[in-house]
Parts: structure tokens; C-alpha cells; sequence
């Protein structure tokens, strides 16, 4: 049987923790399954390159059938050269005592530099996954920087969170994780996200019937989930990794499925849905249909709670957008 062309895969800061975790992965078959053969172009800045000479070694000492090829380079040209994934995972992390947000002036700059390549170089049905912080607003800028390329190919990541909620809803419940579904962490990548427990279900049942401890639901686990960065951070003395790799993971093996099921929470292209302010990259649940277009998902009811939680997080984004886009002299 002939064999089928191999998925070329951009990881920017491909020598970083998350890269370290997550390059593995996806040359295993893990992202894009087990006959998909794979091309990865690592891009690092020049301190970086020693490191991942190191990290290209390892993957080659995996003997992985289905790696084809390995590019490492600095060069955004040629890292995003004929890209059908573009996983932009390079940039500062926080340390203990910042805000994502804080990381706006450090890291926006790279994504609009990243977005003009991916613009220029990239194949134009490229799809665009962002991690670093603040990923939603680093979203927004890269997929400004990309006029060329459809708003609906570029996507933040709220998958981890969506996966912590859902084992802290299966912990307090005393059942599996796959137990939970029908989670949606909406909004920003930050404290202000929220996890809709109200319409989550745990088996058959409304999450709320299940936990009918109101003031936990509101009191301890939306904020355990919208900190749980933070408490890796001080736990670990590094942010996430090996979940922020395993959640691009999630995200991307789900981009590319028909929905069977549960849908997921992915940043996209606000075109007004649930109120949210259009042209914003906020998280919604989003499902994917046969022939691979993903929509977001319609006819969730929100509770008022809700409205006004998700309407929070939004207007931090209009914030965080006008901030950063000042201070790049981008125009909405
Ligand atoms: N969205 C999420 O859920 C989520 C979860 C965890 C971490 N993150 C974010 O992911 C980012 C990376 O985290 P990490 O732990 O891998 O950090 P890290 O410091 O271990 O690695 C980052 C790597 O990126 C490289 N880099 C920096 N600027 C670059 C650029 N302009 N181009 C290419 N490479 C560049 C660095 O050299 C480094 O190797 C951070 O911003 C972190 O906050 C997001
Ligand atoms: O919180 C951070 O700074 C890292 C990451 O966004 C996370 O959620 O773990």
C-alpha cells in the first residue's frame, strides 16, 4: 500500500520544556495517528540551537517509523516553509509572581514576526495552534500578522484547562474522568476563564446533580481551575509541560476528527456567539463535522452566572487587546 505524504509540523520553541514533551508525541503518531507519517520543523532562537541539536539526537535515537524528516532552524522562513501545523509554543513562560497578562509586552512582538512568516511561507491551508502566553491575544496578533491566511485556521489552547476541570469535577464526584463531559472552559487562558460546571455532566446526570454543593462549584473549583497554572508553578518552580504538551495533543488529534460525542474547548475566531465581541480569539465548545470543519457548538443554555463570568473574561481580552495592539501599532 502506497504510503500517505507526511504532515509537515512547525514547534516553535521546539528545545523549550513543552517542546521536550511534546516532540515525542507527535513523531510517535500520538497527534496525528499510527499510519500518518510526519516532517517536523523545529524553530528556536539562536541561544536555543545547541540545545536542540540535542533534542534532534534524541528523536532520531527513537528510531520513529514514521518521522521523515527533521528541520532545525532559527530562520522563520525556513521553519514555516510549506507548514500544514504551525505549533507556536515559544516564549517566555512566567515565572512565580507574574500574570499571564504580564508576558503581553514580552512575548506579542514574536507573534507578529511569526505571523508574517506563516503568512508568507506557510501552505495556505495552514492551521495555527497557539501556546504561549497570553495565548489568546498572541493569537489574535499572529492571525493579524496573517492577513492572507482565514481567521478560522488559527486557535489558542484551553484544552489544558478543559482537562483539569474535568478531574477536579471526577475527583469531588468520587468517578473516572471519563465519566465527565460536556465541559466548556470559556473566555481567556487566565484567571478569569470559566469552566461551565452548570452544563457539564457527570455519566447521564447534570454535573449539579451529582455535586450539589453549590458553594464548592463556585467558590473553589472555578478558581482552582482558572489557578491551576499558578499552582503548578509554585509546586514545580516551572510552569506546566508535560500537560500543556499532552493537551496540544488534544487539541490538534481533535482538530483534525470528526466529533464523535463531546465537544472540546478551543479558542477560534469569535464571529458574536453567546454574545461573545466578535474578532476576539476567546475559548468556546467547538465541535468538528465529517469533513473536517470545525463550528462552534449551538444551543447551550447559560445560566446568568455564567453569562457574566464568560462576559468578564471577554472584556479582559478587549483590555489585553487594546493594550497590546498599542504597543504594536496594529489596528483592530
Ligand atoms: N496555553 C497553555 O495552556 C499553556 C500551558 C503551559 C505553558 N504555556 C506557555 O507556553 C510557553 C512555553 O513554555 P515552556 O515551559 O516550554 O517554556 P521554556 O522556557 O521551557 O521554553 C520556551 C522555549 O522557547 C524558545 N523561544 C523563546 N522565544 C522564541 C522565539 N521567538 N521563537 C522560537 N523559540 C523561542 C526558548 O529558547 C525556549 O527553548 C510559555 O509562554 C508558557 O507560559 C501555555
Ligand atoms: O499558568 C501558566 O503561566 C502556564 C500555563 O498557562 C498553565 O496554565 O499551566
Amino acid at each position: 500500500m502506497k504510503s500517505k505524504a507526511p504532515i509537515r509540523v512547525a514547534v516553535t520553541g521546539a528545545a523549550g520544556n513543552i517542546g521536550y514533551a511534546l516532540l515525542f508525541r507527535i513523531a510517535s503518531g500520538q497527534m496525528f495517528g499510527p499510519d500518518q507519517p510526519v516532517a517536523l520543523n523545529l524553530i528556536e532562537i539562536e541561544p536555543g540551537m545547541a540545545a536542540l541539536k540535542g533534542v534532534a539526537m534524541e528523536l532520531d535515537d527513537c528510531a520513529f517509523p514514521l518521522l521523515t524528516e527533521i528541520v532545525q532552524t532559527s530562520d522563520l522562513a525556513v521553519g514555516f516553509k510549506d507548514v500544514d501545523w504551525a505549533l507556536l509554543v515559544g516564549s517566555v513562560p512566567r515565572k512565580q509572581g507574574m500574570e499571564r497578562a504580564d508576558l503581553l509586552g514580552i512575548n506579542g512582538k514574536v507573534f507578529v514576526g511569526q505571523g508574517k512568516a506563516i503568512n508568507d511561507n506557510a501552505k495556505p491551508s495552514v492551521r495555527v495552534v497557539v501556546v504561549g502566553n497570553p495565548c489568546n491575544t498572541n493569537c489574535l496578533i499572529a492571525m493579524k500578522s496573517a492577513p492572507d491566511i482565514p481567521n478560522n485556521q488559527f486557535f489558542a489552547m484551553t484544552r489544558l484547562d478543559e482537562n483539569r476541570a474535568k478531574t477536579q469535577l471526577a475527583q469531588k464526584a468520587g468517578v473516572s474522568v471519563k465519566e465527565v463531559s460536556e465541559l466548556c472552559v470559556w473566555g481567556n487562558h487566565s484567571p478569569t476563564m470559566f469552566p461551565d460546571f452548570y452544563n457539564a455532566k457527570i455519566g447521564r446526570l447534570k454535573a449539579t446533580d451529582v455535586i450539589t454543593d453549590a458553594a464548592w462549584l463556585k467558590d473553589t473549583f472555578v478558581p482552582v481551575v482558572g489557578q491551576r497554572g499558578k499552582a503548578i508553578i509554585e509546586a514545580r518552580g516551572a510552569s506546566s509541560a508535560a500537560s500543556a504538551a499532552n493537551a496540544v495533543v488534544d487539541t490538534v488529534r481533535d482538530l483534525c476528527t470528526p466529533t464523535r460525542g463531546d465537544f472540546h474547548s478551543v479558542c477560534v475566531i469569535s464571529n458574536g456567539e453567546y454574545g461573545t465581541p466578535a474578532g476576539l480569539i476567546t475559548s468556546m465548545p467547538i465541535k468538528v463535522d465529517a469533513i473536517g470543519k470545525w463550528r462552534v457548538v449551538e444551543g447551550i443554555k447559560l445560566t446568568d452566572y455564567a453569562k457574566e463570568k464568560i462576559a468578564a473574561s471577554n472584556q479582559e481580552l478587549l483590555d489585553e487587546r487594546e493594550m497590546a495592539f498599542g504597543q504594536l501599532g496594529l489596528s483592530i
